[in-house]
């Protein structure tokens, strides 16, 4: 009987479509002199995408949904599932098959738990291969804007403060899932112009309105976007989304670069103005220097600004003793058993912790500023909603990796969970 119900529930199975046939239509063509988009990094890197293709004899491509460093994304329809997919193509020197092999251990996780639902997964992988080499393709749901985008598209640079519990809720799970359950860390290395830590950009929206992709689509076939004929290839300019009727949950992406938490790790890690305070001084950084990451993060999101800038006006870059004595004049100096633990501390303290100001031996080092406070900087709220506020973001921004809260712990803290009136 089980047999019988299986087939018959095979039998009704939709067949794959057959692929749509794009003619061949006029479109707004570039000038051969002006650089395109993924042009900037190295075109010979990435796969010569076609619209129209058909990619591993199943997903069609029907318009190209961004690029990055590392790779193309595609809106795609499934031939076999019937609906879209979005398809990141990865450059042929890309080191992303590790991204691969972490979503496949993403998914061992346990799925029912509600961290899961705000991790990006993958659906599928597959390779292309193009002159010879090879290029790794992961399939994804395909995802609405990322927070950055959001804010400006909305001509805005700060969320607001609902708006910032909601997502950093659904963060502190995904991050909980990550830390947890699949024992990572998301940001692990770091490479000179690249960054991948927890960022608005990294920050996409589920898509409920699945309307704006039949949209996508359509708005393709019908007006071809600009592209640019070079010689082995047409490279497209990017098409946004429509606005949905209400924007999905967000979902945590980019785990390319993530960390073996069971591990020591010990190297350079997030970018300048991100970085926590075990990485700076010199020792193991683990699932905490996520937690410092956000921290850093709201301020870009929520007051329109980093929290420290991390230029050295000596320099005219950005340099880690610069970064320390912003943070000393906002939070505090580092207390002495952090800086004893220090493999660079002796560039910055002397052995009773006490700043290295400039003298006459040493006229080029950086005095400390004067003593502000996150008080002080913080510019949005008043009251108890800024006490409250504020005693969150110090609960992250603490010198000492352990005392910072777990992503867990913060789930529970009470400037947080004012939202669930
Ligand atoms: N699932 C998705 N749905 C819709 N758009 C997506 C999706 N994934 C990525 N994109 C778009 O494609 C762009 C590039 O994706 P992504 O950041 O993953 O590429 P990347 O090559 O890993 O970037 P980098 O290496 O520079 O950080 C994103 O900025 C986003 O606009």
């Amino acid at each position: 009987m089980a047999g019988l119900l299986k087939w018959a529930r095979g039998a009704v199975k939709r067949a794959p479509s057959p692929p749509r046939v794009y003619p061949i239509v006029k479109f707004p063509l570039i000038s051969t002199s002006e650089k395109v988009e993924e042009e900037n990094f190295g075109i010979e890197r990435y796969y010569p995408t076609r619209i129209g293709e058909v990619l591993s004899s199943r997903y069609q491509v029907v318009g190209k949904l961004g690029f990055g460093n590392s790779s193309t994304v595609w809106l795609a329809r499934d031939l076999q599932a019937h609906r879209h997919v979005a398809v990141k193509i990865f450059t042929n020197d890309s080191k992303d098959t590790d991204e691969i092999a972490i979503y496949k251990h993403l998914s061992r996780g346990n799925t029912s738990s509600l961290g899961y639902r705000y991790i990006r997964t993958a659906m599928d992988s597959f390779e292309l291969v193009s002159r010879g080499l090879k290029h790794p393709c992961l399939v994804h749901e395909p995802l609405w804007d990322s927070l950055r985008t959001i804010l400006e598209r909305s001509g805005r640079d700060r969320l607001t403060e609902e708006l910032l519990r909601i997502n950093l809720q659904r963060l502190f799970l995904a991050l909980d899932f990550l830390h947890m359950d699949r024992k990572l860390i998301h940001t692990g290395c770091y490479h000179d112009s690249l960054s991948f830590h927890i960022k608005s950009d990294n920050i996409l929206h589920l898509i409920e309105d699945t309307s704006i992709l039949g949209a996508f689509e359509e708005a393709e076939f019908s007006q071809p976007s600009p592209r640019k004929n070079a010689a082995d290839r047409e490279i497209y300019i990017s098409r946004m989304l429509d606005m949905p009727k209400s924007i999905g949950e967000p979902v945590l992406c980019d785990f390319g670069n993530a960390a073996d938490g069971t591990k020591v790790n010990n190297y350079d890690a997030y970018p300048d103005v991100y970085r926590c305070p075990e990485v700076m001084f010199g020792f193991p950084w683990s699932y905490s220097a996520d937690i410092w990451n956000v921290g850093a993060m709201i301020w870009d999101i929520f007051e329109g600004k980093h929290l420290v800038s991390g230029q050295d006006p000596k320099k005219g870059r950005y340099m880690t003793r610069a970064h320390l004595r912003e943070l000393i004049s906002i939070i505090g100096p580092p207390p002495l058993e952090l800086i004893k633990r220090g493999r660079r501390s002796a560039e910055w303290f002397d052995e009773n912790g006490k700043w290295l100001e400039p003298d006459e031996n040493q006229p080029d080092r950086l005095p400390l500023l004067a003593s502000s406070s996150l008080e002080a900087v913080e510019e949005n709220l008043d009251g108890k909603d800024k006490e409250m506020f504020l005693n969150f973001v110090k609960s992250m921004l603490q010198w000492e990796p352990e005392k910072r809260k777990t992503a867990r712990e913060l789930l529970h803290d009470p400037w947080l969970r004012r939202s669930q009136k």
